[in-house]
């Protein structure tokens, strides 16, 4: 909506997106909004090997060129409030980072994709850097740049993340460790993609109210999230990072499309942040992350990569046997 609203004409936007019907919906409401936009559309799910291969084989066939890629599907399933932890946070030094960061409160309960893969990270992380790999060729054209453009989150932590095990099969914030994967994954592509003119960048839209964070209150009605409004606004003159409506948390993202990817800062994320009077900007902060963590954590994302191929392969060859088989 923001990019069409600066649009001089020129604007090509692909949505892909793995609910059909609500694609329909969304282009349906840029259009009203704007008539004569040029807004295709494309069926991919981030969490399945399948979708995001036959997807980026579809962009390859459609488009020459791609100057940006948003990466913001994202997912916290099963979230878990501590409202112990959050009580006990009101009452301590820590207030403002907690509302901030939402650290120290919320776990998750994550599954596994039929491709064996853990559903946060496939989600998060790994079907956008296949995506990423599989559109190498329009991504990376002789003296053109793009743009990859990640949702990351301030809820990206260190702590929740182990190279040990970059899927977190064995901890309860599979959200918190997706994000900051994504962050090390950002710092990655740029030391890997910068000299084919690809660049990487990172944001945090601050708290929004989505239907992601309704969900991490599910017996809250949406009416109550509304009602709290009045609460939110007032944390806001403490905390600029409650942005809370789409078009706040989306002032990073927009203003990243309007930056030269040279002069952008690898080891910072861009945070979309909104003042107490309501003034939206967006803001920079350096990451924790380290070069050498992101190169390991890139190799094996690589060693992921290739025994996903290898699997999927084996699994069409199969399919097309058993069907030559019947026939
Ligand atoms: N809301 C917040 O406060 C914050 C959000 N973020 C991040 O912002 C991003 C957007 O989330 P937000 O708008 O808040 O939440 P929503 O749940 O409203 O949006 C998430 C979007 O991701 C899509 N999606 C989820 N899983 C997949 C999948 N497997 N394949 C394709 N698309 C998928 C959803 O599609 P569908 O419509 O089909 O469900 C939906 O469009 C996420 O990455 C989130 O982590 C970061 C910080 C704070
Ligand atoms: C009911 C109470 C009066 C208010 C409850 C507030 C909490 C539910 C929110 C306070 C800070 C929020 C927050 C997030 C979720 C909801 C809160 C914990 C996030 C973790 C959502 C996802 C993200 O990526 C983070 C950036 C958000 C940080 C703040």
């Amino acid at each position: 909506e923001r990019l069409l609203s600066e649009d001089t004409g020129g604007l090509q936007l692909c949505l892909a997106c793995r609910n059909m019907c609500r694609a329909q919906a969304a282009r349906s409401a840029l259009l009203t909004s704007h008539p004569t936009a040029r807004v295709a559309l494309l069926q991919m799910d981030t969490s399945s090997i399948s979708s995001v291969l036959s997807a980026a084989q579809e962009v390859r066939l459609r488009y020459n060129r791609l100057d940006y890629l948003y990466l913001n599907a994202g997912i916290m399933p099963n979230p878990q409030f501590d409202v112990q932890a959050f009580f006990k946070g009101l009452f301590s030094s820590k207030i403002i980072t907690m509302f901030a960061t939402g650290e120290g409160i919320l776990t998750q309960k994550d599954s596994v994709t039929p491709d064996g893969l853990q559903e946060v990270f496939a989600t998060n992380l790994f079907g956008h850097f296949l995506l990423v790999r599989e559109l190498e060729p329009v991504l990376c054209q002789a003296g053109q740049t793009s743009q990859l453009i990640w949702t990351s989150s301030s809820n990206a932590h260190r702590s929740a993340f182990d190279l040990e095990d970059i899927q977190h099969q064995r901890g309860s914030q599979p959200y918190s460790s997706s994000k900051y994967a994504s962050d090390l994954l950002s710092l990655a592509l740029n030391t890997h993609y910068n000299k084919q003119g690809l660049y990487s960048s990172v944001i945090c839209p601050g708290f929004v109210m989505t239907n992601l964070t309704y969900g991490i209150l599910p017996s809250f009605p949406a009416f109550l999230w509304t009602l709290l409004m009045p609460v939110f606004w007032l944390i806001r003159m403490f905390t600029n990072t409650f942005t809370l409506m789409p078009y706040n948390g989306a002032e990073a993202l927009f203003w990243l499309f309007k930056q030269k990817p040279e002069s952008l800062d690898p080891q910072a994320k861009y945070h979309s942040l909104t003042s107490g009077l309501g003034h939206t900007y967006t803001q920079p902060r350096k990451m924790d992350i380290d070069l050498e963590t992101s190169q390991a954590l890139y190799e094996k994302l690589l060693q992921l990569e290739s025994e996903v191929r290898k699997k999927h392969k084996a699994s069409q060859h199969y399919r097309e046997r058993q069907s030559q088989w019947e026939h």
